[in-house]
């Protein structure tokens, strides 16, 4: 298991590189369809016989016939590649914000999966670094730029490698009483941030767990409620004994930043949040509460007082071995632009709202 191997397949599809990612029986030789282009295909697939893979969630939108009710969204789908699918046609197959603008596409003809582990490993991996989850599959002998296997992606992604590397006084709005701990893992270069409030009493402290925002916590978007709490989470463990907020890198709720702005454009053409996570071929939510585990465990925290409206938080945490001896509301006024955000949440995410 090498850490450092699916963060050079990260690397190289971000570059638009291909990789070959090997799962127990065999590998799969896969170029990322977001970054291919006619010159980088041509060299992966001289001869047109690769096939493409999708996730099963994307393959219902497409209207694929074994797909129509896929069990497992996340689930890897192969279709044939047709003559008609070039670079751009691919694109288009993997990216739903362009439905509008190219509704008729296909037919498709799905293909068995070869390699399940390694095929849905792949759409993990996109997911991991800031792509679609779609991927042309060459042959096994097609030319790549990086290797990894199965086990090294899980090793890469292991909350476990989290450790404190810096920690500091840091005196915020919300308290002069405050230190901020730093934690990193050697390949990931996420750097998670818990900020510690107040005096620790040996009492379980008030926590919330705060996933990165950057348009609602840095620009003030109103179409969510992250800003708002972010300041009304440190406010109220402020007035707390003590308390920790952990600020996590795990932005659209794990999916990256490009990928939430895919889906708010998705919601603009009339989705909703849950909707327009699946259409682009996600989970309706891709965090890791482990991680947030790991930080309170390195920080010694076992029980703590939670501040969320989410039930998953709670059972994400309580999984990971995390008592929460009580959950605390944290709900903002809306605002018209993020109504319907907080009804989404309410109607289809449980949130007690
Ligand atoms: N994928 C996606 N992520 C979003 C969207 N809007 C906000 N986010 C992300 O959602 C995360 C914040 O999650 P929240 O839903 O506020 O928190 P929660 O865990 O569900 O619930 P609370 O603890 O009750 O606030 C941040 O990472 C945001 O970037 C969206 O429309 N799509
Ligand atoms: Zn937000």
């Amino acid at each position: 298991m090498d850490g450092r191997a699916a963060a050079r397949a990260i690397d190289a599809l971000r570059r638009g590189w291909p990789v070959r990612l090997a799962g127990k029986a065999g590998a799969l030789a896969l170029l990322p369809v977001e970054g291919a282009t006619p010159e980088t295909l041509a060299a992966f697939d001289p001869d047109g016989s690769a096939a493409l893979l999708l996730s099963a969630a994307r393959g219902v939108t497409l209207k694929l016939a074994n797909q129509r009710e896929a069990a497992d969204p996340e689930a890897p789908v192969l279709i044939a590649r047709e003559r008609w699918i070039d670079a751009p046609a691919a694109m288009a197959i993997a990216d739903p914000v362009l439905d509008l603008a190219t509704p008729f596409k296909g037919p498709f003809r799905a293909l068995p999966v070869p390699h399940a582990d390694a095929a849905g490993a792949a759409l993990n991996l996109a997911r991991l670094a800031g792509l679609l989850p779609a991927y042309f599959v060459g042959d096994a002998d097609a030319p790549t730029e990086a290797q990894c296997t199965v086990a090294d992606i899980a090793a890469y992604a292991d909350p476990h490698r989290l450790a404190i590397a810096a920690r500091a006084r840091l005196p915020v709005a919300a308290s002069v009483e405050a230190e901020i701990v730093a934690f990193r893992s050697v390949e990931d270069p996420r750097e998670h941030v818990a900020l510690v409030l107040g005096e620790r009493d040996g009492t379980p402290p008030v926590v919330r767990l705060h996933s990165e925002c950057l348009t609602g916590d840095v620009l003030g978007s109103l179409k969510c409620d992250c800003g708002p709490q972010l300041h009304g989470a440190l406010h109220e463990i402020a007035h707390a004994r003590w308390g920790v907020l952990l600020y996590l890198r795990q932005e659209g709720r794990g999916i990256g930043l490009i990928n939430k702005l895919r889906a708010y454009e998705l919601q603009d053409q009339g989705f909703d949040t849950v909707d327009a996570n699946t259409r682009l071929g996600f989970a309706i939510d891709a965090r890791d509460f482990g991680v947030a585990a790991r930080m309170l465990h390195l920080l010694g925290i076992g029980e703590v007082r939670l501040l969320t409206n989410n039930p998953a938080k709670v059972a994400g945490l309580e999984a990971q071995g995390i008592r929460v001896i009580e959950r605390l509301p944290l709900a903002l006024p809306s605002n018209p632009h993020n109504e319907r955000y907080l009804a989404t949440k309410r109607d289809r995410t449980g949130h007690d709202l």
